[in-house]
């Protein structure tokens, strides 16, 4: 079901999976904001959204629009100043193994772990799994994302597209009820990153987890997607929600290329009126 305010700008396929009543998450009229010491800076706007199980839900924005923002909230690192996040139906109050982040960054792996053990110490730590299990489950998982040989490197050792690839072997070694992606393949050249896009629908196919996967690339979020809300430039509200079922990383005829134009006009097209409190409030 499209989100309160947005509009629906493509039609739902015939392949469409049936959803299930109740969505996973549900994003509802949240507005984040960030307090400087001299401002308020309001981030996104009354942004709703639901994400159903095993969908691939892609926020698309130009940067600054609070794509960020939005999935440290659902993460549960920062608090809506309105509206509420829900996950299963149970409001977010803070971070949990059941939302889990893979950022950008080649840094988020321990340096001083191995492979094997960044992905492990996750599920011991928090106590999912005892030391052996938890090696087993690593090494199932480094196996699913091809590091199966690099068990016992250490990240400074990897590529950037390989040290990715741990960073989401770790991520759903804990079988999160939703992986959350900020742009985790921005920093990567044009031809790895379009191999981890194949990887990762790969192992989408496989696996069926829950996405939200945040990108300002529009060919990566209709290849990714399996559904899109755009956001508009900043602050953020949903502008459009859009299913891309049909597209994947075969596309590149006329409707792919109509797709692109399509979004290409919601992202940038400036009829949107401004938000009344905006940045420039001053904090009290
Ligand atoms: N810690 C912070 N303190 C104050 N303002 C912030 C902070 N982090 C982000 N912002 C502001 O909030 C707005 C949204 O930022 P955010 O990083 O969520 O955008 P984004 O869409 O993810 O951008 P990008 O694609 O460039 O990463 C921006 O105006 C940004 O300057």
């Amino acid at each position: 079901m499209p989100s309160r305010g947005a509009e629906t700008v493509a039609t739902v396929t015939p392949l469409h999976p049936p959803r299930e009543a109740a969505p996973l998450l549900e994003v509802d009229g949240v507005s984040l904001e960030y307090r400087t010491p001299d401002r308020l800076v309001r981030a996104t706007h009354q942004v709703s959204f639901e994400v159903h199980r095993a969908e691939r839900f892609v926020l698309l924005g130009a940067s600054g629009c609070g794509k960020s923002t939005l999935l440290k909230a659902i993460g549960g690192f920062l608090s809506p100043v309105e509206g509420e996040i829900r996950l299963d139906g149970r409001p977010v109050r803070g971070p949990g193994p059941d939302r889990l982040v893979v950022f950008q960054e080649f840094d988020q792996l321990p340096p001083w772990k191995t492979v094997r053990d960044n992905v492990a110490f996750p599920l011991v730590a928090s106590g999912t799994a005892a030391r052996r299990e938890a090696r087993e489950r690593a090494a199932h998982w480094l196996d699913k994302v091809g590091l199966a040989r690099f068990a016992d490197a250490y990240p400074h050792q990897l590529s950037g597209g390989m040290k990715q690839r741990v960073a989401i072997a770790r991520a759903l070694a804990m079988q999160p009820r939703v992986l959350l992606m900020d742009e985790p393949f921005a920093a990567l050249d044009a031809l790895t990153r379009r191999r981890m896009q194949e990887e990762l629908l790969a192992l989408w196919d496989e696996v069926r987890f829950t996405l939200v996967f945040v990108t300002h690339g529009i060919e990566e979020a209709l290849v990714v997607g399996s559904r899109i809300g755009v956001l508009s430039p900043h602050p953020g509200r949903m502008r459009a929600e859009i299913n891309s079922h049909e597209f994947g990383l075969a596309s590149e005829g006329a409707a792919f290329q109509a797709a692109i134009r399509r979004v290409h006009g919601l992202l940038f097209d400036q009829a949107i009126e401004p938000v009344p409190a905006d940045a420039a409030r001053r904090t009290a």
